[in-house]
């Protein structure tokens, strides 16, 4: 006989394989559908690129015209070596002492089962909403959201939804507090390219394309440095400061063994991943980048491909506030503390997620994963989720999604 628990459901929920080049997104969907109907939940399905579906499940509540209260989670999956796994990343096995692995189960099918799995139970409790809730489960969040959550929030359907707040995806915590994320970091693909003299490998001259992004690539190693020892001195957090990492070399002259090895290339480039925080100074970042990392003095040129915005249409950082200018976060807050659980300090997240897309629009919303005493382990190998961490995670959402529905707002203001 098959069992039928939220554990169960969550590894079937694991086991689709929702990873990267081709994601499925068909299984997974009516997976979900037939989950929030057997609980009594409307769901819709919407394709703003083909093949690329969106999902919302809406529970109502019993004042329409209140703004409503959003979860989102992602479908997709990044790419897992399988070879390197323990056991292989969608079979959810769960081990004896109740470990589940699989790729996905901290990032961030857990949330997805979770907040249905709360309803459920809300349900059997009796509970209904004063204010409409939504559950959205979107497509491609991990290579950037561009057909997914980027399309639905810019849709007349998203905003027909009359969202108040929201919240998306957080991380685990190997400590005992539960993390919560008020903004994530904004990534710009930066593209360097010099160009130079050609001329024999045995010459020393100056201008040459390598040696020309070779000065950018060790300039731009130095900032980074300068960044990162912020982080290890204590001052700033890793998410606080601005990052940039290295993710791609091009140069040389080909061979049909590798490189021409007595030439000197007439063109080089290096690709980096820039995170910036939404304080940062995208001016002061793209003058430092004109003038002293790609200048055309040195025969450099530059592409940046911004993939989020750091500032609202008012110009302000786009961040949601975590202290008595924004209601919803005391009611989250008292929320999980009403679980016994502790909120660690609010933090910037130091990678990207769909969240971007709703800040933008004037929505608050927190990042929030309930996984305590758990190794963060998001895109790494052998991911795995605790069973009785999964569970309390059901547990505090059940606390937050009843007192979040429940707000009536405050007096003068419709939130
Ligand atoms: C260009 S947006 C990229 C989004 C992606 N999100 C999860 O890892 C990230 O790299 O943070
Ligand atoms: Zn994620
Ligand atoms: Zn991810």
């Amino acid at each position: 006989e098959e069992e039928d628990t939220p554990i169960t459901r969550f590894q079937q929920y694991l086991g689709f394989k929702t990873a990267h080049p081709n994601p499925n997104y068909t299984a997974p969907i009516s997976f979900l559908v037939d989950q929030a109907q057997s609980i009594g939940l409307t769901t819709r399905t919407i394709e703003y690129v083909s093949g690329k579906p969106v999902l919302v499940v809406t529970w109502l509540g019993s004042d329409h015209k209140l703004p409503s209260i959003l979860f989102n989670s992602h479908l997709d999956s990044v790419p897992a070596e399988a070879d390197k796994w323990i056991h292989p990343p969608f079979s959810a096995h769960r081990t004896l002492d109740g470990l589940i692995y699989a790729r996905g189960a901290q990032d961030d099918k857990c949330i997805g089962v979770q907040y249905l799995e709360s309803i459920r139970n809300l349900k059997a409790r009796g509970f209904s909403p004063l204010r409409t809730v939504h559950i959205s489960y979107v497509p491609e969040e991990e290579i950037g959201g561009f057909d997914g959550m980027a399309k639905f929030a810019a849709s007349s359907d998203f905003t027909e939804l009359n969202v108040g707040f929201a919240m998306d995806e957080g991380q685990a915590n190997p400590g005992d507090e539960f993390r919560v994320f008020f903004a994530d970091r904004t990534p710009w693909e930066l593209v360097i390219r010099a160009q130079g003299f050609p001329g024999h490998g045995a010459k020393l001259y100056d201008n040459g394309a390598m040696e020309n992004l070779m000065k950018s690539v060790e300039l731009i190693s130095k900032f980074r440095e300068t960044q990162f020892d912020f982080v290890k001195a204590g001052i700033a957090s890793n998410s606080e400061v601005i990052s940039v990492n290295p993710v791609y070399l091009k140069a040389g002259t080909p061979s049909s063994n590798g490189f021409v090895m007595n030439m000197q290339p007439s063109e080089a480039e290096a690709g980096y991943d820039l995170r910036l925080p939404p304080m940062a100074d995208p001016d002061v970042m793209k003058k430092r980048i004109a003038e002293e990392w790609a200048p055309s003095v040195r025969n450099m040129t530059y592409t940046i491909k911004e993939k989020g915005k750091l500032r609202d249409h008012l110009g302000r950082p786009i961040m949601t506030a975590t202290n008595g200018s924004n209601p919803w976060w005391s009611v989250f807050k008292q929320a999980v503390e009403a679980t016994g659980g502790k909120l660690a300090k609010p933090e910037i997240l130091a990678s990207t997620t769909d969240a971007r897309y709703i800040r933008t629009l004037g929505i608050p919303l927190l990042g929030f994963s309930p996984m305590i005493n758990t190794p963060i382990l998001l895109h790494d190998h052998n991911e795995f989720l605790k069973d009785t961490v999964f569970l309390e995670g059901i547990e505090v959402y059940e606390s937050v999604i009843s007192a979040l529905s429940s707000f009536e707002g405050v007096s003068d203001q419709v939130i």
